[in-house]
């Protein structure tokens, strides 16, 4: 069979304050008709993806995108095209969505998809959005076990739903207390996600909600382990596509900034941090010196969301 020519389409993630997210259902006559899918449609010639948008989200649904920014590409083989996806995320806009192509409408939540079927390369995409955009990391090593358990607390109640203990130095069995008590204070009521830096095993035996691994595991596993959640460090192109290739979850790129638990190294700065995005299907989130105030500049970078030490 020849090779589908590729098909370059935009796609919007409309979200709304509560973190819902607009589908609707394929009218009639298009290929997978009734098949749930984000508003968009094909890039046309001389067409920049966010004027596409703009122009797609007004045929479909009659309003107009305040600001897009970019998220994830996704390449996609279906009988009839070859697809690459690029998805938007877009929190504001004028007018209200309604139907202007008699499709059906459907506001959801990721964990709760109450609509079917759903485009089928769509699917990983709905786990992506299952992620908040702030990934708190531990430091212990730094405030001592007491402080950070305390900022732990205090950032539970904020609202974290997403933590990684990294604690490289701490010995085992202290190791494993800590791990316990956060995992035992992430239970109860805050329905916190919490992944383990490195150790695997440790990760399976407490029942970690998951396992981030880092960049020299990255490179040296051959397959995702088993965990529910799998993060990955990440600083350049090779372990960017290494952790495509082997399925994890999301990534952190870092440094952006100087940071102080790398000091001398490198940084990457926004530009490198967006071209290193381009066309990358993981949802990415920026790490090295960042504050809760740099998520918008990070999101107009292609950043999923933010990760950080010492800002939480
Ligand atoms: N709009 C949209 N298309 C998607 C999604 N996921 C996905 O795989 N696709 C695929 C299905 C199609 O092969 C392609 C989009 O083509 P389309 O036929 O919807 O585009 P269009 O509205 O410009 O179509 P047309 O009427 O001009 O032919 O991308 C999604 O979430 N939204």
């Amino acid at each position: 069979m020849p090779d589908l020519p590729l098909v370059e389409v935009v796609v919007a993630i409309l979200i709304r304050p509560d973190s819902s997210f607009l589908l609707t259902c394929r009218p009639t006559g298009k290929p997978y008709s009734g098949y749930w899918e984000f508003p968009g449609g094909k890039i046309e010639t001389g067409e920049s993806p966010v004027q596409a948008l703009a122009r797609e989200l007004n045929e479909e649904l009659g309003i107009t995108p305040d600001q897009a920014t970019p998220w994830l590409t996704r390449l996609f083989s279906y009988p009839h095209a070859t697809v690459q996806l690029r998805f938007y995320r877009v929190t504001s806009w004028q007018g209200e969505p309604a139907p202007r192509e008699q499709q059906q409408l459907a506001w959801q939540t990721a964990d709760n998809v109450t609509v079917s079927p759903l485009l089928p390369a769509n699917i990983p995409i709905l786990r992506s959005l299952m992620l908040p955009s702030i990934y708190a990391i531990t430091c212990a090593a730094e405030t001592g076990v007491e402080a950070s358990l305390l900022s732990i607390r205090q950032a539970f109640q904020s609202g974290i739903k997403l933590l990684q203990i990294r604690e490289k130095a701490m010995p085992p069995d202290q190791l494993e207390c800590y791990v316990q008590t956060v995992l035992q204070l992430a239970r109860n009521n805050h329905q916190v996600t919490v992944l383990l830096n490195g150790n695997i095993a440790l990760a399976q035996t407490v029942q970690a909600d998951g396992i981030h691994l880092t960049s020299t595991q990255l490179l040296s596993l051959t397959a995702r382990p088993t965990v529910n959640w799998c993060g990955a460090s990440c600083h350049n192109a090779e372990e960017l596509k290494r952790a495509e290739q082997l399925g994890v979850d999301f990534v952190t790129l870092s440094p952006v900034y100087p940071t102080l638990s790398h000091p001398g190294a490198p940084s990457l700065g926004w530009d490198k941090f967006s071209v290193l995005l381009r066309d990358y299907p993981l949802p990415v989130y920026a790490l090295g010196g960042l504050q809760p105030t740099d998520l918008a500049i990070a999101q107009e970078h292609g950043a999923h969301g933010i990760a950080m030490m010492r800002g939480i």
